[in-house]
């Protein structure tokens, strides 16, 4: 049966004024459900702007609603985070003039994902998991529906990150079997961590590791996600330039900590990206000062504004810098992200305006 569009359009505004329930300002009349489009075949698409009091679920609800509308075949949401203080533009907006590859369709590998955004370091231990992981987290308490790639097949940390380590399921018929992704803390993981036992090293050589990552990308099942975010593996070798020539990014989050040593990293992660034409975001400073909690003394254990300084020699953006704070370590060994285990921390309000202002430019 088809339908007229504009008849669905008023269903569908009907639908979303209600959505939110009691709680939440009707999100039509004041303004936020906006680009409101349906086309003959009943496809959704409209943008919503959040505000930072909105319940976690709003963005949920409103699908939800707009999908049970009669002649709806998808929906398709445009979440505008809320602007937060922490996360302003600093340096050069994160662009890199001539550097943006044009936004094509995702062809066969995650087609029915949105967004793609790898975080990456130049070298291992400078906390790119742990910001994976909780940028993951973060925006999927924002309604978002998030996928989490570990592809860090050296040293897979996520299962521990989020307290998983069962098998994943296979489904499907024989010949077309898919992975199921584990789920948790409303984000979908896969990690080879989960295919390996315990004590099994993932050593592999560089055209191993792509193809091992294709398949992963090709046979999760990860249905439609608004975005992917995939934990490289560190360093700027062969394996992470044909994975990035191998996913189509959205654009690259850039881990340091504050140390010169880690800075020139960096550089030379940056300069990969660039070579391949993927955007770099901009940087994040992790482990950046501990603050005594007794005294409200700050402690700079790994030098100081490292990461700034390199963001705007790089014309790229300033992320935001995460302070070292041992709830993060100890969320990390506990399996729930620091945004979920310590969310009032200065390293979780760092982390999540960091994924506000992540998602922000993604969709801009
Ligand atoms: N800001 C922080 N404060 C305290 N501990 C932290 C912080 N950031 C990371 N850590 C801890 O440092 C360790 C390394 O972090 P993580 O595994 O995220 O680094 P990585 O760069 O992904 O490392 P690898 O290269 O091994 O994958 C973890 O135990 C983590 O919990």
């Amino acid at each position: 049966m088809s339908h007229d569009p504009e008849t669905l359009r008023r269903a569908l505004l009907a639908a979303l004024s209600s959505a939110g329930g009691d709680a939440v300002e009707d999100p039509v009349a004041s303004g936020r459900v906006q680009d409101l489009t349906v086309d003959a075949e009943g496809a959704v698409r409209f943008a919503l702007q959040l505000r930072a009091a909105d319940p976690g679920a709003l963005v949920k609800q409103l699908r939800g609603a707009a999908e049970a509308v009669e002649g709806v075949s998808s929906v398709k949401v445009n979440v505008q985070l809320p602007r937060t203080a922490q996360a302003a533009p600093a340096g050069g907006g994160g662009l890199k003039a001539g550097s943006v590859p044009a936004p094509t369709p995702r062809p066969g590998i995650l087609a029915d994902t949105d967004h793609v955004v790898a975080v990456s370091s130049g070298k291992g231990g400078v906390g790119k998991s742990m910001v994976a992981s909780n940028l993951a987290v973060a925006l999927a308490r924002r309604g978002l529906r998030v996928g989490l790639m570990d592809a860090d097949i050296y040293g897979p940390n996520i299962p521990l990150m989020f307290g998983q380590n069962d098998r994943p399921q296979v489904v499907g018929e024989k010949g077309s079997e898919m992975i199921q992704p584990l789920e948790a803390h409303g984000v979908k993981l896969m990690s080879l961590g989960f295919l390996l036992e315990e004590d099994q090293p993932a050593i592999m050589r560089g055209p191993l590791v792509t193809g091992v990552l294709k398949q992963f990308l090709e046979q999760v099942a990860w249905g439609a996600l608004d975005v992917m975010v995939v934990d490289m593996p560190p360093g700027t070798g062969d394996a992470q330039l044909s994975l990035v020539q191998t996913i189509d990014l959205d654009g690259a989050v850039m881990v340091t900590t504050p140390q010169k040593v880690a800075t020139g990293d960096v550089r030379r992660g940056v300069k990969m990206f660039e070579r391949v034409n993927a955007r770099v975001l901009g940087i994040v400073e992790n482990m950046s000062g501990f603050t005594v909690p007794s005294t409200g003394e700050v402690f700079h254990l790994f030098g100081q504004g490292g990461g700034e300084a390199l963001a705007s020699e790089l014309s790229l953006e300033f992320l935001g810098s995460v302070p070292i704070d041992p709830a993060v370590a100890a969320a990390g060994d506990a399996g729930q992200p620091t945004v979920v285990s310590a969310p009032d921390s200065d390293a979780a309000k760092a982390l999540d305006a960091i994924a506000a202002r992540v998602w922000e430019q993604v969709t801009a």
